[in-house]
């Protein structure tokens, strides 16, 4: 069911908000207590030769979303609102990855894709490796944060939680790869942790089709938070993409 009605935090006649277009309604927030969090924008998940590359994945259309990505960090960098990168894996022993024992061992197809073919063993996910490391063209600059983290949610056993608390921040814009597995484990825990999250759905991937960006699209905009695109965040944060930036059919980014 659709509002025009906004949903969020209640106004606070001290601090204006800002009014995001959403689905199922709009959704209030402030650029003070929003961060948009970038998840594992990293060689493994968006690069060909990358782990989900190597592992039988479609990753065609990471480009495209790194090129929306891009446009939502320089929005909200411009507005005062706090950048967080996601960075999924595991030291490059592998102890945090866990063994036999834990279900991660048996359920991650970059431990299984390199346990299938032992000329990969050390390739994937390994902390201080090109797979483990950000794309290029999405660095942290000063005043962002980095998380790393060992498992899909960034929540889990990780320092997410805490950074947002320190800094007041209630309001998670997410976006990245993949859409179905990271991003909606994350953005599931954000909900039970009390935060509104926003996902920008045209700056997410998913891995397994078009059906699973879908399911995922549904389960945030009827039970979890609410859904929007880059250019609707960017004019919510008086950034419109045709003062900002914007990108081009191949995904690259161009200063307008
Ligand atoms: N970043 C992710 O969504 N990761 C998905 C799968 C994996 O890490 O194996």
């Amino acid at each position: 069911m659709t509002s025009s009605v906004p949903a969020g935090l209640p106004d606070d006649p001290a601090h204006p908000a800002l009014i995001v277009s959403a689905r199922p309604e709009p959704l209030r927030i402030r650029a003070t207590d929003t961060a948009l969090i970038v998840v594992d924008m990293q060689n493994a998940y968006a690069s060909l030769g990358g782990y989900v590359d190597q592992a039988g994945f479609d990753i065609s259309g990471a480009q495209g979303t790194i090129g929306h990505i891009q446009r939502a960090i320089e929005a909200a960098r411009a507005a005062g609102v706090l950048v967080v990168f996601l960075q999924n894996g595991w030291d490059a022993g592998y102890v945090e990855a866990g063994g036999p024992g834990s279900p991660n061992w048996h359920k991650s197809n970059a431990l299984k894709t390199m346990r299938a073919k032992p000329d990969l063993q050390g390739r994937f996910l390994a902390k201080g490796g090109w797979d483990y490391a950000l794309v290029d063209t999405l660095q942290p600059t000063a005043g962002d944060i980095v998380v790393p983290k060992t498992r899909y949610s960034g929540f889990f056993n990780s320092t997410l939680d805490s950074s947002l608390r320190a800094r007041g921040i209630r309001n998670l814009v997410f976006t990245g790869i993949a859409t179905n597995v990271c991003v909606e484990s994350s953005l599931r825990d954000a909900f039970h942790l009390e935060y509104f999250s926003l996902l920008l759905e045209d700056a997410t991937h998913e891995l397994g089709g078009p059906a699973i960006q879908a399911a995922t699209v549904y389960n945030v905009e009827t039970f979890f938070g609410w859904v929007s695109t880059v250019d609707a965040f960017c004019t919510a944060l008086g950034q419109p993409p045709s003062t900002t930036c914007a990108t081009n059919v191949s995904g690259e980014l161009h200063h307008a």
